[in-house]
């Protein structure tokens, strides 16, 4: 039997990806609307009635929209699952990352809504949960979140600033300090006390790095850098996606490295003398971090 989908905003940067991961895939039938129609609400809901599951790659008002063409559904909607950052923290949704704790890939494959995670979110709740869940930070620990990515984070309009060189070779943004991947990673973090997050763009298309740095002695029971990798080596055992990795002897890491690739990459850096550590989350913003995230849920989703 196939799984019939409809990728609302299939013309964007993450429902392109998505398309062409899905390409070639036999249980799969990919259901779309005609250009012209892509935005027409009429022809959206007459097809959302006839699917298994959509996927929704669109700005967060737009996905709040088709959300309610699907509740106008009632029993008819599809099952969701919602690249946006409309719904990663409201009731009745379950957050796509599945390998934030025990449980949580089980809960994706039963949930009627998934909201897939952002990109800095993955990378920031991937170092942080497993610490916490450990005791080896507390929850209303003083935290910064310092972050570069890829100009496709931005979506279609900074793709098209960057490609036609009217954007800088390097920027920090989000300098209200409100941005709007903190409810998230708070929320499953489990933490109490917002952190700082301090992201910035690059003139290179798609790679992420999200780094913590952390005072060891600040921290309850002053820990070590091997006790951080413990914790890293017992949470994700056996996850397909992401690994803890040696720190590089050059101390260095390339944003790009992961490009092409589904997959997160955890470091932690350490200098004994000065008691600092720094964590490191490594991954393409449109692979783990969006698209390749994204089929990975709908995997979950329809059992594969
Ligand atoms: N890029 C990334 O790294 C990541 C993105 N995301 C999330 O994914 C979502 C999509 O982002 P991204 O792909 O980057 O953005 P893009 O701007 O590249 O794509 C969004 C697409 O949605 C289309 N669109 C807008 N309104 C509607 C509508 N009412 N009906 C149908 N299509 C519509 C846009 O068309 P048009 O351009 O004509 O308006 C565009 O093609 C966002 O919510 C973002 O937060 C999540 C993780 C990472
Ligand atoms: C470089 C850039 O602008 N990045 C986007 C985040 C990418 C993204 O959309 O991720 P989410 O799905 O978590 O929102 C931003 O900071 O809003």
């Amino acid at each position: 039997m196939t799984t019939r989908i409809f990728i609302d905003g299939d013309a964007g940067t993450t429902g392109l990806e998505i398309r062409e991961r899905l390409a070639g895939r036999t249980d799969i039938e990919i259901v779309a609307l005609p250009p012209e129609k892509r935005k027409d609400p009429g022809a959206k809901r007459d097809i959302l009635a006839g699917i298994d599951i959509a996927i929704l790659c669109l700005p967060d008002d737009a996905a709040k929209e088709t959300v309610a063409l699907c509740d106008a559904l009632g029993d008819r909607s599809p099952r969701l699952l919602d690249a946006s950052t409309a719904h990663r923290v409201a009731p009745g949704w379950v957050y796509g990352f599945p390998e934030l704790c025990a449980g949580q890939a089980a809960a994706i494959g039963q949930a009627a809504r998934v909201a897939n995670v952002g990109c800095y979110a993955t990378s920031s709740i991937a170092l942080l949960r497993p610490l916490v869940d450990a005791g080896l930070i507390q929850p209303h620990q003083a935290l910064t979140i310092n972050a570069v990515s890829g100009y496709s984070g931005g979506g279609r309009q900074m793709i098209e600033a960057y490609e036609q060189g009217a954007a800088p070779a390097f920027e920090l943004y989000g300098l209200t300090l409100e941005h709007k991947h903190l409810p998230e990673i708070m929320a499953y973090s489990k933490l109490s006390a917002r952190p700082l997050f301090v992201p910035s763009v690059g003139n290179f298309r798609q790679g992420m790095l999200v780094s913590i740095p952390l005072a060891l002695d600040a921290l309850p029971g002053q820990p070590t850098a091997a006790d951080f990798e413990a914790a890293y080596r017992r949470h994700y055992e056996g996850a397909a996606h992401v690994r803890l990795m040696p720190a590089p002897a050059n101390g260095r890491l390339d944003a790009l490295a992961l490009n092409g690739t589904d997959d997160m990459e955890l470091f932690v850096f350490a200098n004994d003398a000065y008691r600092h550590a720094l964590l490191v989350a490594r991954q393409d913003n449109l692979g783990k971090g969006a698209s390749g995230a994204a089929v990975q849920n709908l995997d979950l989703m329809i059992g594969v």
